[in-house]
């Protein structure tokens, strides 16, 4: 059977640019439209030439190899010809391959924001396309507010659609603008305008997720007949976002409904690149990964219920939509409360801990886990500490040294200038083999002292640990009030790349913190001593 052609329109540079917050320099656009390119995305969307200077530069030259390169902007001003407006010229003028003008379709709009008549619309959009075509340009049109304009007055948004169409745009595309669009709505809307005349595979779709429907309303209008679907990269873009491409293109990909009628020009091998892709961007960015993105947060394959991970162990399908290998992502059976033995075994046999299912200390094992995840402990994000709690109650962690005491002071005092100061300081005794030592160390706050205090001198082990960093500290106030329990979360890693993440808790910030700081430590002695033995066979 043949399957028809879905062509991905990519954004994130345009629209994604207009996300609070989000602020893209000429070297951010030249490094994310590499990424785009390389990935294989038919259409990237550069930006608007001629808007600003960081677009302007970036459109001085053709930025993609594979992606046809694409310039947005609007469709000229009524009252001056195309030739005679600057920004439509600038955009026809430009390095892209493509242009995509954006033109209202809603009267609505024409009355309000351009203020020109009906009539007048129609011919901008008809001339700006004729121009660009003549330019040599492919060309598009996003009719902005579609939906909104074919609810308000259907004739008057189908002329919008049908000018551009008959103008020679290659693409028109229906836009959500305002992102309110159900997709009963959308399946309907673009049917008709099908029935009107304009061919689907000359029909796109641009929605926003002001309903959380952004990914839905875009399989719908290719389920209506739309060939061509715009979005961004984990669904930037104005207001709540765009279309999510890293959603939509795996659905479009490995789900039977859309697979078994559509291809895409990305391969299969590609796609396993997505949760890279999604993953690279967050870290360009600067956020933090989305836990729970579809197909490739880090959460998507994992699984804390102790019957699921039961089945799961048995055959993957039974708690898996999609093999996680098949976009880039890994399959996680975690420890918590919510375990059972299932969860414990899967979690042991990758940390290389040995555990028989009928022995009693994994029984035991599990009690505790489950203790203490209720008084305040929460294994899951703490492997680490986890791994230590099972080796301690299934073999041995030898005792490398002994903290006798360690004290913490904070000191808010004036200096011989008369300004106000705060010090900490933090004093650690240690026995090792039997011979107490004892550091003094002042740091930014407490537990920084006490972390530089606890590692400043470890005797026969101190350099083992002389690549040990500590990369973040979160602390969470469980309960509030004066009954409050304080959970601290360490991330550290070392010299061979690993990152590990060790827990406290007590009602004591200093000594949560300080309970986490030691696992992180004798951690990383266990560590080294695994990979000895390892190095040794
Ligand atoms: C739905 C979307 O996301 S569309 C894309 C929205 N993105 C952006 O606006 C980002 C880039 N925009 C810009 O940098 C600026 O708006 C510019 C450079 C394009 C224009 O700036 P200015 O000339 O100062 O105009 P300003 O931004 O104040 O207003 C927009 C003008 O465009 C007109 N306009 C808006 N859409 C269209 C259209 N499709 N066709 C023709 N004119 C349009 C408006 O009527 C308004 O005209 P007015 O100044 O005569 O009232
Ligand atoms: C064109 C566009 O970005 C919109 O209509 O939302």
């Amino acid at each position: 059977m043949t399957r028809e052609r879905i062509y991905l329109y990519d954004t994130t540079l345009r629209d994604g640019q207009q996300t609070p917050g989000v602020d893209f320099s000429v070297e951010d656009k030249i490094a994310i439209a590499g990424m785009l390119d390389a990935f294989g995305f038919d259409y990237v969307e550069g930006g608007y030439p001629g808007a600003n200077p960081t677009d302007t530069a970036f459109f001085e030259k053709k930025r993609t190899r594979k992606s046809s390169f694409v310039a947005f902007g609007m469709t000229k001003r009524a009252g001056v010809s195309a030739s005679n407006d600057p920004g439509l010229v600038a955009l026809i003028q430009s390095s892209a391959d493509a242009t995509c003008l954006v033109a209202k379709s809603w009267d609505y709009h024409v009355r309000v924001a351009l203020g020109c008549t009906n009539d007048e619309n129609l011919e901008s959009i008809s001339s700006s396309v004729a121009a660009s075509v003549a330019a040599g340009k492919e060309t598009m049109v996003d009719c902005e507010h579609f939906f909104d304009g074919y609810k308000a007055n259907p004739a008057y948004a189908l002329s919008c659609a049908r000018a551009a169409y008959d103008a020679g745009a290659r693409w028109v595309i229906l836009c959500d603008t305002n992102g309110g669009t159900q997709p009963t709505e959308v399946r309907e809307i673009v049917s008709a305008v099908i029935a009107s005349g304009i061919p689907g595979a000359n029909l796109g779709i641009h929605a926003h997720d002001d309903t959380g429907q952004a990914v839905a309303n875009s399989l719908a209008a290719v389920d209506a007949g739309v060939r061509q679907i715009q979005g961004t990269l984990n669904g930037i873009g104005e207001r709540c976002g765009n279309a999510n491409l890293i959603t939509i293109l795996p659905t479009l990909m490995l789900k039977p409904a859309f697979a078994d009628r559509f291809e895409t020009g990305i391969s299969h091998d590609k796609l396993t690149g997505i949760s890279r892709l999604s993953h690279s961007f967050d870290e360009f960015l600067n956020r933090v990964p989305n836990l729970q993105s579809p197909y490739v947060g880090a959460s998507a394959f994992a699984t804390k219920a102790g019957i699921h991970a039961s089945a799961l162990l048995k055959e993957p399908e039974t708690y898996e939509h999609v093999p996680p290998e098949t976009v880039g992502n890994t399959r996680r059976v975690m420890v918590s409360d919510q375990g059972g033995k299932s969860n414990f075994i899967a979690e042991l046999t990758r940390r290389g801990i040995p555990v028989a299912k009928d022995d009693p200390r994994l029984d035991t094992l599990i009690a505790l886990v489950k203790e203490r995840e209720a008084q305040g402990y929460a294994y899951e994000g703490a492997d680490a500490s986890f791994d230590l709690l099972a080796r301690r109650t299934l073999g041995a962690v030898p005792t490398f040294f002994h903290v006798e005491s360690f004290r913490c002071m904070v000191e808010r005092r004036y200096d011989a200038n008369g300004n106000v100061k705060t010090v900490s300081e933090a004093i650690v005794k240690i026995l090792i083999d039997g011979e107490e030592k004892m550091s003094v160390a002042e740091g930014d706050g407490p537990v920084n002292a006490l972390d530089i205090a606890l590692r400043k001198d470890l005797g026969k082990f101190q350099n083992e640990i002389d690549d040990l960093t500590l990369t973040d500290f979160k602390v969470r106030i469980l309960n509030g009030g004066t009954e409050a329990i304080t959970r601290v979360l360490i991330e550290s890693h070392d010299g061979t790349g690993e990152r590990w993440r060790t827990v406290g808790v007590s009602e004591n910030l200093i000594d949560a913190s300080f309970q986490a700081l030691m696992d992180s430590i004798v951690y990383k002695l266990v560590k080294n001593r695994a990979q000895q033995a390892v190095a040794a066979q």
